[in-house]
């Protein structure tokens, strides 16, 4: 590694880079328009966290306020840029112009081919179905994967033992340059423990809910039906009973025999949730968490700032309260 010069970077990158991932992975040639409607549901997202502050007044969202007027607004044109981007798509499969190589084109293909195969008993699913989808797969990634990012840039700040192991293990297994591919990245062992020790200990979506179909005994209690359980992912990953007397330390070693391996009462590691509504995005986060990061250890070394406050806010995604203040260094390899 050569010399390095100074640069200093205020805030961390908020989703934006992670808008234009998903956008390819989900919209490929029309990832431009894909990209607006990644903005439209942050927007979203800061107005409804806006409004949840005033939910004690009843009926409140139904109230022509400023916010509201715009939530409505930002809900009307994801409508329309969706529907704009679907029917587009549509029209091209129909003329055989279209490749089914991204997240649109897969739902499209699917449900041509189960209606052409229910010969027209409407079993397919409809365009608001797959609007629903692609929505859905927006929102869930809007700021998980980057709030896994920031909070692994900060703990590698508070460990630079850590930084310099993962950055060791990334220019070995992918050298100074290039793009890394699926392959490499798969073999990288220091930085997947690291991602998985930050996934236990600031766990972005902080709980998961299910609610009883039927009266149930669970654990020697009996609940009737229509009861939301919640568990709560973040306390069973500072459980010191399952992670030990060290579980609110920084230890990636943990999971250095893998996940099953790491904590005394396995499973205990639920960051992506469990069973059959499991994240349909894990490996996808991952890839993509490993990749960004790579990325960063090859370019950059990194330290907090002195601006830096250490305050983890647990409103809509557990994030940093006051940002990431970092100062990076350009290495020159
Ligand atoms: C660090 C990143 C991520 C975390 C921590 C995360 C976490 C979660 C959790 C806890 C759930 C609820 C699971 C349950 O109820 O058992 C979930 C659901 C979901 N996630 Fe993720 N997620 C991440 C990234 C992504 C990405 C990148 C995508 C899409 C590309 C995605 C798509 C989804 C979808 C579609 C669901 C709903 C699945 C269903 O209800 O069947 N997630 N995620």
């Amino acid at each position: 590694m050569g010399q390095a010069q100074e640069d200093h970077q205020p805030c961390l990158p908020s989703g934006e880079a992670q808008g234009d991932v998903i956008s390819r992975a989900a919209f490929g040639s029309s990832y431009l328009e894909g990209r607006r409607v990644f903005q439209l549901q942050g927007e979203q997202l800061e107005l409804f966290l806006l409004a949840m502050t005033k939910m004690h007044i009843p009926g409140y969202l139904l109230l022509p306020t400023k916010v509201n007027r715009r939530m409505k607004q930002i809900a009307a044109e994801i409508e329309r840029v969706l529907k704009g981007i679907v029917a587009k798509r549509e029209n091209a499969m129909r003329a055989g112009e279209a490749t089914s190589d991204d997240l649109l084109g897969v739902l499209l293909e699917s449900n041509m081919a189960h209606c052409r195969d229910s010969k027209g008993a409407g079993m397919g699913i409809t365009t608001d179905d797959v609007i629903g989808e692609c929505k859905l797969f927006y929102f869930a990634d809007a700021e998980t994967t980057s709030v896994l990012l920031t909070w692994t840039m900060i703990l590698l700040c508070m460990h630079p033992e850590w930084q310099d192991r993962a950055r060791e293990e990334v220019l070995r297994v992918l050298g100074p340059t290039g793009t890394p591919d699926h392959d490499g990245l798969s073999r990288l062992k220091v930085v997947t423990m690291v991602l998985y020790e930050v996934l236990r200990l600031y766990t972005p979506v902080m709980a998961i809910h299910r609610e009883t179909y039927k009266p149930m005994e669970l654990g020697g209690v009996r609940y009737p039906a229509g009861v939301v359980l919640m568990l709560p992912l973040l306390c069973v990953h500072h459980d010191k009973e399952v992670w030990g007397a060290d579980a609110d330390k920084f230890r990636p070693e943990r999971f250095s025999e893998g996940i099953s391996k790491a904590s005394a009462d396995a499973p205990a590691f639920f960051p992506f949730g469990w069973g059959p509504r499991v994240c349909i995005g894990q490996n996808f986060a991952l890839l993509e968490a490993k990749m960004g990061l790579a990325i960063i250890l090859r370019r950059f070394s990194f330290q907090l700032s002195p601006a830096y406050m250490h305050a983890p806010f647990p409103v809509g995604m557990l994030q940093p309260q006051h940002g990431a203040q970092l100062r990076l260094k350009t290495l020159i390899h």
